[in-house]
């Protein structure tokens, strides 16, 4: 069969085996300035996807530290106002190294003042954007949404619009968690149909997984949708692979990591399940 004949069933699984290998070869450094609650889940999902994570967030040592890694990934989950500065300087590192870095804008519509800071990153030209349904909506809106915190009050296909707009506007690719992951660039729209409802019992799922995004894309910045989808199923394969031994989320997040670790190419190309919306 031609390749361009070949069903988009088949040819998404081979994608991301292909993206989850080149992270196990390259191992890909990735700076992560995130909140206190994630660092632990984000550290050990990306050393178990094969990638190799660092939590560096001070100002003094930005300017010596970024220019040496493949990415990096900016959350705002506990944002202060001495940790802003750091973030706008290593994000700027980044984009003036042409280093992809990505944004996990965390409850952002929860007050002006995390608003404010995630517009000003935007103009610093972020290569991937991942939140949940109420953080992209706010996002895109530039509004402060009815919003739970960092928990999501919308199904992430409710902001299917919201994402393709901040696609549009910012240049970045967009990509909203929940049961279907969706990932766009403002026009092509591919789902990623993953994971289990009880990742979200578990707190920093979200985080971890815009990591581990940063990972792939660190892989193939050309291909930046690509490597987001498959990461989002990635994740969701650990998630499903997991469950099956799991009695509760502090379980779930144990089994997940390890599935992660052990995930072959023979579970990938089974249970990898990405789709054009
Ligand atoms: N109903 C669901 N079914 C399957 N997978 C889900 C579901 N909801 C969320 N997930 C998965 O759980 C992970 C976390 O997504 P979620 O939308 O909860 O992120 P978040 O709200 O940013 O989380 P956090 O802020 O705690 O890091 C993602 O990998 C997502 O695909
Ligand atoms: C619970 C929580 N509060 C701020 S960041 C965070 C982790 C999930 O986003
Ligand atoms: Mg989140």
């Amino acid at each position: 069969m031609k390749s361009e004949e070949e069903p988009e069933t088949s040819v998404w699984p081979r994608k991301t085996w292909t993206f989850l290998s080149e992270v196990r070869r390259r191992s890909p450094l990735i700076q992560c300035i995130t909140n206190f609650v994630s660092m632990d889940l984000m550290a050990n999902t990306l050393l178990s996807a094969g990638a190799s994570p660092a939590m560096i967030h001070s100002s003094d040592e930005i300017p010596d530290f970024t220019p040496h890694v493949h990415a990096l990934c900016i959350n705002i989950g506990t944002l202060s106002g001495d940790w802003f500065p750091a973030m706008k300087l290593a994000a700027e590192l980044s984009s003036k190294l042409g280093k992809p870095w990505v944004l996990d804008p965390v409850a952002v519509g929860a007050s002006r003042f995390r608003l404010n800071a995630c517009l000003e990153l935007l103009k610093l030209k972020p290569a991937v954007i991942r939140g949940n349904g109420s953080e992209i909506i706010a996002l895109s809106k530039a509004s402060m949404e009815s919003t739970k915190g960092v928990d999501s009050s919308h199904e992430s296909i409710d902001a299917l619009e919201s994402a393709k707009a901040l696609a549009e506007a910012t240049g970045a690719i967009v990509a909203v968690s929940g049961a279907i992951d969706i990932v766009t660039d403002g026009k092509r729209v591919v789902g990623a149909n993953n994971g289990v409802a009880m990742m979200q019992r578990i707190t920093a799922t979200g985080c971890s997984v815009t990591a581990l995004i940063a990972a792939f894309v660190s892989v193939d910045q050309l291909h930046a949708l690509e490597a987001t989808a498959s990461a989002l199923s990635v994740f969701g394969v650990a998630g499903e692979m997991g469950m099956s031994n799991a009695n509760g989320p502090a379980s779930l997040r144990m089994h997940m990591i390890d599935s992660l670790y052990g995930l072959d190419e023979a579970s990938v190309l089974s249970r990898v399940n990405i789709t054009s919306l």
